[in-house]
């Protein structure tokens, strides 16, 4: 039943607009992907209303009439949800036969068509916040059964919210969870440690938010454009016996590496622990 007239664009049915969805909304929005080809659902209309003012796409809390439109579902609930939505989606989906695509952390693509309870084409992904403005790093994992014109879909909204990176191995979408999909909130903690820094060195709070804030984005600005290695960009600032060195050498004794890594391998196991307990039988 899919609709291969609208192929090119197909209409995107989000279930569960909440923060996630809604960045990707609003960037594929922004990118001019047409708001008349996107639905999304939510348990009530409240969450909904400013999404449909601020962007124009159908809002609905009947998640069936939503899927029923779609070409491509996004499956954008929490993963503790998700059971119970794909439970009640089923005879939609099995009807419609949409593209599948799950944004959720850790639940296996087995587990996700196991809940299905039919098999359809299904990609994961792990988008991640910056998406909103266009900025978004997106890792992409396709189970079997994805066309290659569904692929395009895939690279067309990967590409609307950012930049896509396929992977060949499933697991890999844990380790792209650990450092893109989490990552955004690793550089706002550090922006809130530099901020808190600034001001135990006596600067006022709002100007030591404002030098940690602008700091951030000119830094992300010249990672993203300078075209020079994050580790060249480090040395450019670091003079010789100078400031930054002090302040480079306190994070090296400090093991800020091999702290971030533990980081990482927390996020990456709280992925794997989240599938397993969702996944093992009531
Ligand atoms: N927030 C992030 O930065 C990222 C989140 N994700 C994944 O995205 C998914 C959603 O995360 P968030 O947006 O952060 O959570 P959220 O809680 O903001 O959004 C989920 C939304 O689903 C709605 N919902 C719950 N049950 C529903 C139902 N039966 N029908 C329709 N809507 C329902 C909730 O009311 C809520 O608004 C999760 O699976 C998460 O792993 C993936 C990448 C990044
Ligand atoms: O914290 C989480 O579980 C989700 C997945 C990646 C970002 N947010």
């Amino acid at each position: 039943m899919t609709n291969h007239t609208q192929a090119s664009t197909p209409t995107l049915a989000f279930i569960g607009a909440g923060n996630m969805a809604t960045a990707m909304i609003r960037g594929l929005v922004a990118q001019g992907y047409p708001a008349a080809r996107i639905w999304a659902t939510n348990l009530t209309t409240e969450p909904l209303a400013q999404l449909a003012m601020q962007t124009g796409i159908h809002t609905t809390t009947d998640n069936d009439l939503a899927c029923q439109q779609a070409d491509l579902v996004v499956l954008a609930v929490k993963p503790q949800m998700m059971a119970e939505v794909l439970q009640t989606l089923r005879p939609a989906l099995e009807f419609k036969r949409p593209l599948v695509l799950s944004i959720a952390a850790g639940l296996t693509s087995a587990t996700l068509l196991e809940w299905i309870g039919t098999d359809l084409p299904l990609v994961r992904a792990m988008p991640n916040t910056p998406a909103l403005l266009g900025a978004g790093a997106t890792g992409l994992y396709a189970a079997a059964a994805v066309t290659a014109e569904q692929r395009t879909w895939v690279d067309r909204i990967a590409s609307a919210m950012g930049q896509g990176f396929w992977v060949d191995e499933e697991a890999q979408i844990d380790a792209v969870t650990a450092i893109s999909g989490s990552g955004p909130a690793y550089y706002f903690l550090f922006t809130e440690a530099l901020a808190a820094a600034g001001q135990a060195l006596g600067l006022r709070a709002d100007l030591a938010q404002a030098l940690a804030v602008q700091t951030a984005a000119g830094a992300g600005r010249m990672l993203a454009e300078s075209g020079d290695a994050p580790a060249l960009l480090r040395q450019k600032v670091t003079s010789p016996g100078g400031t930054t060195a002090a302040a480079l050498a306190c994070f090296e004794q400090q093991g800020l590496a091999e702290l971030v890594e533990q980081a990482a391998q927390a996020a990456a196991q709280r992925a794997q622990q989240l599938a397993d307990e969702l996944s093992r039988p009531c």
